[in-house]
């Protein structure tokens, strides 16, 4: 497949633009001259394979890490440690709370970030089947995951990052996360990113996509507009990829 980009048709303002961004890891380029904008709004997958830079690039818009080169603008301004408490993000390798109980998870969500909805966080884990009770570090991985995505969902930032919110996970569970990640854009719509490598399951979620590949934006664009010119996402993943 040829390298191209997309004009996307969505009208929207980026809520994030990477522009050139480079990083490199020593020796190893993980993104290079990275450039993108993610629409305000709306659901973007941010797809690609092991190793493509998924991670890296979502740790940049979060302030989490430095560009070596080019920068990240989110919601216009330069990303910096203020912003902090206008980002979420779930990051795959997070541990939090393990000594917690959920119930108490939640509680301590509420201390630290003060926009956290107590009542958006007990509605969500009645939906995901958790019991308030239990210990986190006693939790299943696909449990755990449900926890995490509820404190993150429960933050009612303008941004959130999720860091492949679906690894580990059972298809019934992936399919309820999903449903829950659609009734809360409905409830509350805010800029979603979601990084993932699991296309066929997560492919009707996404507003928008941009493809990784060797830390390089190869496409991007409107789903719909993709889906009508190039296929599904699954058949573009697979040839960008193959
Ligand atoms: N802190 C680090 N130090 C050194 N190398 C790193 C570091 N973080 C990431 N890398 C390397 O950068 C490259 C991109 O990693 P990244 O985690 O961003 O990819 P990814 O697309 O999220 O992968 P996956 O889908 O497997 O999670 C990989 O080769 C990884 O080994």
């Amino acid at each position: 497949m040829t390298t191209c980009k997309v004009n996307s048709l969505v009208t929207e303002s980026g809520a994030v633009e990477c522009k050139e961004l480079v990083k490199r890891y020593k020796q190893k380029l993980v993104l290079d001259q990275f450039t993108a904008s993610f629409p305000e709004g709306k659901i973007t997958g941010l797809l690609g394979q092991n190793g493509a830079g998924k991670s890296t690039l979502l740790k940049i818009i979060a302030g989490l890490t430095q560009p070596d080169h080019g920068e990240a603008r989110v919601f216009g301004e330069r990303t910096n440690w203020k912003q902090n408490q206008d980002i979420t993000i779930l990051s795959d390798r997070t541990k939090w709370y393990e000594h917690h109980t959920v119930l108490e998870a939640i509680k301590f969500s509420k201390v630290l970030y003060p926009q956290f909805s107590l009542e958006k966080a007990m509605e969500l884990t009645q939906f995901m089947k958790l019991d308030t009770d239990q210990k986190v570090n006693t939790l299943s991985k696909g449990q755990e995951s449900r926890l995490y995505l509820v404190l993150c969902l429960a933050r009612n930032t303008k941004l959130v990052l999720l860091d492949e919110p679906f690894s580990g996970i059972d298809l019934i569970s992936k399919e309820q996360i999903i449903q829950a990640i659609i009734d809360y854009m409905i409830e509350s719509p805010c800029t979603l990113i979601i990084s993932t490598h699991e296309i066929h399951e997560t492919e009707g979620l996404f507003d928008h996509a941009v493809f990784i590949r060797n830390g390089a934006n190869v496409l991007s664009g409107d789903v719909e507009y993709l889906r009508s010119t190039q296929g599904s996402i699954e058949t573009i993943y697979r040839g960008i990829y193959r």
